[in-house]
């Protein structure tokens, strides 16, 4: 972590792009991408399937040229000068080539003598990975789970000061999902950046602290969870809707009528509604703050596009 300041970008892009061009003509799979990952905990990577999301991760680990524009790993400008900093960077991209008749232990103290880690490198990362116990098992009887976990432990291996995770839990059940996902939650307490992709924006939710969301290769917007949540809003019965309604607009509130009950957005507390109901001599016998999820900020985004494949494809000739 030596030369790193506190708001030093991890990840920068500036007007990436990557173009693939086929018979079919040319496919925009990211187009003029600004990404900004600052230091520290966890950021999600989201858009559908199809978003650009591999790409991307792809073009930032030298793995595919950039059509256009810039790209920056801890200030250092790649791929031009990717060999400088990819020892701080552990990745989990595409699955990786673990031998099957090997154990856990085995197949990571091969891995350990090319990042020039030792034994002790191995057992840390078991461990902190949660295979501790089952480190001297073969890899073909392992779970997916526990395949994903030891993928994470062998970038682990060069205690990496970034982590990067492309769908790290697809194919798994509930359990390995969580599984998964506080382990990546610890890696971030832990100081290690991490960028998350993924699809599955409920999921991601809880466990990152910023997140840039996409859309067809695009940015759509980009901050800190909280921020992008934005504001509360409430849920709320009473027994004379209409002079509850035009008491909350009159204080500033936007209020809309749902199928049975008042919607209200608003900056203010619960508390604050109650005591303004109250003073205007309303009751009210239900009073339910509904935060919106990422899932919602997406649909808003996208005009109500589906959360599932949606099409990349733009003719640029
Ligand atoms: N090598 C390639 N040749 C042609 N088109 C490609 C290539 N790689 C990706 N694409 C296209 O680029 C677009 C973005 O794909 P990408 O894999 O980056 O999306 P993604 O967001 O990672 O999706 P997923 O969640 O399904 O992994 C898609 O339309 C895909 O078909």
């Amino acid at each position: 972590m030596a030369g790193s300041t506190s708001d030093e970008l991890v990840i920068e892009t500036s007007g990436l792009r990557k173009e693939f061009t086929g018979r079919r003509g040319t496919r925009v799979a990211v187009a003029d991408l600004d990404l900004a990952v600052p230091r520290g905990g966890v950021h999600g990577f989201l858009g559908p399937n199809g978003s650009g999301k591999t790409t991307t991760i792809r073009m930032l680990l030298g793995l595919a040229r950039p059509t256009a524009g810039t790209m920056s790993l801890f200030g250092t400008p790649v791929p031009q000068r990717l060999a400088d900093v990819i020892g701080r960077v552990g990745a989990v991209v595409e699955s990786p080539k673990f031998s099957p008749t090997f154990s856990a232990r085995q197949n990571l103290l091969l891995l350990a003598g090319s990042v020039g880690a030792g034994r002790d490198a191995v057992d840390e990362a078991l461990a902190r990975v949660g295979l501790g116990e089952r480190a001297d098992d073969r890899y073909k009887s392992y779970s997916l789970g526990m395949k994903q976990r030891l993928a994470i432990a062998a970038t682990l291996l060069k205690s990496p000061d970034l982590l990067i995770l492309d769908e790290p839990t697809n194919g798994l059940d509930p359990a390995g999902i969580r599984e998964i996902r506080e382990l990546i939650r610890d890696l971030g307490d832990a100081g290690v950046t991490v960028l998350l992709s993924s699809h599955i924006l409920a999921e991601v939710q809880q466990v990152c602290t910023s997140a840039t969301i996409i859309g067809n290769g695009r940015m759509l917007t980009s901050g800190r969870v909280e921020d992008l949540l934005g504001r509360t809003s409430y849920r709320l019965r009473v027994g004379d809707p209409a002079a509850a309604r035009s008491t909350l607009e009159a204080a500033g509130m936007t209020v809309s009528q749902g199928a049975a009950a008042l919607d209200v957005v608003t900056d203010e507390t619960g508390d604050a509604i109650t005591r303004l109901l109250a003073g205007a001599g309303l009751y009210l016998s239900e009073l339910t703050p509904v935060r919106a999820d990422l899932e919602t900020i997406f649909l808003e985004l996208t005009d109500g596009d589906r959360m599932g494949v949606t099409p990349a494809l733009e003719e640029v000739r």
